[in-house]
């Protein structure tokens, strides 16, 4: 028998993961044109300094939305990684 309130659940969570892989797309889109401008002015890939206030900033908004801080950190640091990786890359092929 279909369960329509898990199937109502699932529809949100389907929402949700869509928007994710949108905002995613946006968010790589704009770091592929820092790599191409820090290739271009002899910028390096990371920028820890940069990457710590990021983390510090979405702890702190992590905890006020209910979230697990550890969470947004590995998440955040997940994604700033393959973008270091893209930046590498970028700055070895110009
Ligand atoms: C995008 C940048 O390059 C790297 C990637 C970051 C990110 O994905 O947010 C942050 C800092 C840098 O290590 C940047 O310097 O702003």
């Amino acid at each position: 028998m279909a369960d329509e309130i898990l199937n109502r659940y699932r529809e949100s969570i389907d929402n949700i993961d869509a928007a994710l892989i949108f905002m995613l797309a946006e968010r790589f889109k704009i770091t592929k044109a820092v790599g191409e401008h820090k290739a271009a002015t002899g910028l390096p890939p990371a920028d820890p300094g940069r990457e710590q206030i990021q983390i510090d900033r979405l702890r702190a908004l992590a905890k006020s939305a209910n979230l697990d801080p550890d969470f947004s950190e590995k998440f955040l640091r997940f994604v700033i990684d393959e973008v270091i990786h893209h930046h590498r890359r970028a700055g070895a092929d110009g």
